[in-house]
């Protein structure tokens, strides 16, 4: 058997579920309220961190009843890999970002470096107001470079795969948050 597979079957099977996916779903429903609340009369435009964040945006996007233009943004620390280094900035989008209020939705806050980048990014470019919204929060017990607007779920500090959340580039679309043993 090819032994990245073979790493990803053990991984997926020695993991903790620690938020299934029910949990997931109503953390979404909250954050979608709650950015409705904020954000509905602001013709946003909301910026997608690929890849983590494809599943929060793809899930919050249709529980956002209100008009709002999605871009996405290319930003890596971590590359595959379970410890982050230098941001690669992979593609910026091409919507302009001048006058505009952002929306920028990302599957993990963890230190904060991707998403606090980004929110420089979008400043520079000269937009009206850059708001942030986090599916994870990951709970560090330090003080982190940023805050996100909205959090879905804050999670336990281990390294974690599921909901846009990648082991070596694999399990992104594991149904629920787990935690890999090997750093339990
Ligand atoms: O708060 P930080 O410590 O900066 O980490 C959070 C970032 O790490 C992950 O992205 P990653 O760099 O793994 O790229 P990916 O989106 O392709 O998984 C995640 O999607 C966030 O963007
Ligand atoms: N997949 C994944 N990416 C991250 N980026 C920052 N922290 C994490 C994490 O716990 N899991």
């Amino acid at each position: 058997m090819n032994p990245m597979l073979e790493e990803i079957g053990i991984v997926k099977q020695q993991a903790l579920l620690l938020h299934s996916a029910e949990e997931v779903e109503a953390a979404l429903n909250k954050m979608a309220a709650a950015i409705t609340e904020k954000l509905q009369d602001s013709n946003p435009l909301v910026l997608c961190v690929i890849n983590g964040g494809i599943i929060a945006t793809g899930k919050l996007l249709p529980r956002l009843d209100f008009p709002l233009n999605l871009d996405s943004v290319h930003a890596s620390r971590y590359r595959n890999t379970t410890s982050g280094s230098d941001i690669h900035w992979l593609f910026k989008p091409t919507t302009p970002l001048a006058g505009r209020i952002i929306l920028v939705v990302d599957d993990i806050l963890d230190e904060g470096h991707t998403l606090q980048a980004i929110v420089e990014y979008c400043r520079e470019q000269g937009a009206s107001a850059v708001y942030t919204a986090a599916l994870f929060d990951k709970d560090l017990q330090v003080t982190k470079p940023i805050e996100p607007d909205f959090i879905g779920l804050t999670v336990a500090n281990h390294y974690l795969f599921g909901y846009g959340m990648d082991y070596k580039g694999y399990l992104r679309n594991a149904p629920g948050v787990f935690a890999c043993k090997e750093v339990l």
